[in-house]
């Protein structure tokens, strides 16, 4: 995995994956738009999507422009981040608002606060991870070095590939060793490293079945039930079968993460905080053409899903309806 000895194997989590390695094209590739077109991942290289933001974007300009109002820092007790949607505990699919706790909980935090906390930081001690959306409540220093990004590239990419509105330019700073784990995300992503080295692994959306989302109307919704630290094989037997990819990605890398791919990303141990940026774009119009893709599947299956939910009420429900309508008739 050794390509730049920036960082070295021990620097990453071993997990007992088949995993090959994404593409790394230059950015100018026309190979890029084949794999885009086909929603295959790939590592952009060479690219100025977000120099200004490569160039200057130290934790001390951060600090010092990202603006005065608090910003949303994800507080763990463990290296995960899993991503909890509160307003799923009491959403009418789940009328008695089922017990339900995060391991991450999110406050409100003044960039210098954030920054002290990082540098004070030691082993044991809460992690945190800052993510701030670029919009006007960040400072003009930061406005205007995102002006500066390559956007006529992006739009290019955006316009040729019939993905929706932008709909969102987030920063994330983690600290070393921080993990996001195995989800997905309704949304094309292109997801530019500005400091430090990430880990990304990514599924195609065929490894539904081998990831195991939680339901639709739980708050982990699109997130992968495996504990990729420690996989219950007994619970999750497929999970031996699943098939990845895996980069690192460093500053002026873009990956393309196609929209409903799964992707694991975590932080290189022992290498100092890390700094993204990422390009969230709302899905395509998408004509049902047969034979269907992969995401499209997904997509139906929360659909019937979510359908289901809102007429029986109970999730307890939803299995024996199901297993009725399958069992000696579909299977
Ligand atoms: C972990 C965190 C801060 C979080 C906590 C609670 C709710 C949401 C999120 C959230 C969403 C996106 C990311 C960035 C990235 C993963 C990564 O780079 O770590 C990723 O998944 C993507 O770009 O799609 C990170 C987070
Ligand atoms: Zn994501």
């Amino acid at each position: 995995m050794c390509e730049n000895n920036k960082w070295d194997s021990s620097q990453i989590r071993n997990y007992d994956l088949d995993l090959q390695p994404i593409p790394r094209l230059h950015y100018k590739d026309p190979k890029v738009d084949e794999l885009m077109k086909t929603n295959q991942p790939v590592l952009l290289s060479g690219s100025n999507i977000a120099k200004p933001a490569v160039d200057k974007w130290t934790l001390e300009y951060l600090e010092e422009n990202l603006g005065k109002c608090g910003h949303t820092v994800y507080v763990s007790k463990t290296h995960k981040f899993k991503y909890f949607n509160r307003e799923k505990i009491l959403s009418k699919a789940n009328p008695k608002g089922v017990e339900f706790t995060s391991e991450t909980k999110s406050v409100e935090m003044k960039v210098s606060d954030f920054m002290k906390k990082l540098k004070e930081w030691k082993q044991g001690d809460d992690r945190l991870y800052l993510q701030q959306s670029l919009n006007s409540s960040v400072g003009s220093a930061i406005v205007k070095d995102f002006m500066g990004f390559e956007w006529r590239y992006v739009t290019e990419k955006k316009i040729r590939h019939g993905w929706g509105e932008l709909s969102a330019n987030l920063l994330f700073i983690a600290m070393e060793g921080n993990c996001t784990p195995c989800h997905y995300d309704e949304q094309e992503n292109l997801f530019a490293q500005i400091k430090g080295f990430k880990r990304c692994i990514l599924f195609p959306p065929d490894q539904f079945e081998c990831l195991y989302p939680h339901p639709v109307y739980h708050p982990h919704d699109r997130q992968s039930m495996v504990d990729f630290d420690e996989p219950d094989y007994i619970k999750f037997p497929k999970f031996k079968n699943v098939k990845g990819f895996e980069t690192v990605v460093g500053p002026g890398d873009v990956l393309y993460i196609p929209i409903y791919w799964w992707h694991h990303i975590e932080s290189l141990l022992a290498d100092g905080p890390t700094v993204t940026v990422n390009f969230w774009y709302k899905g395509g119009p998408s004509c049902l053409e047969y034979p269907l893709k992969d995401d499209q599947k997904v997509s139906i299956m929360r659909n019937v899903e979510k359908m289901l939910l809102e007429v029986l009420q109970d999730p307890k429900e939803v299995g024996p309806l199901l297993r009725t309508i399958l069992l000696g008739r579909y299977v």
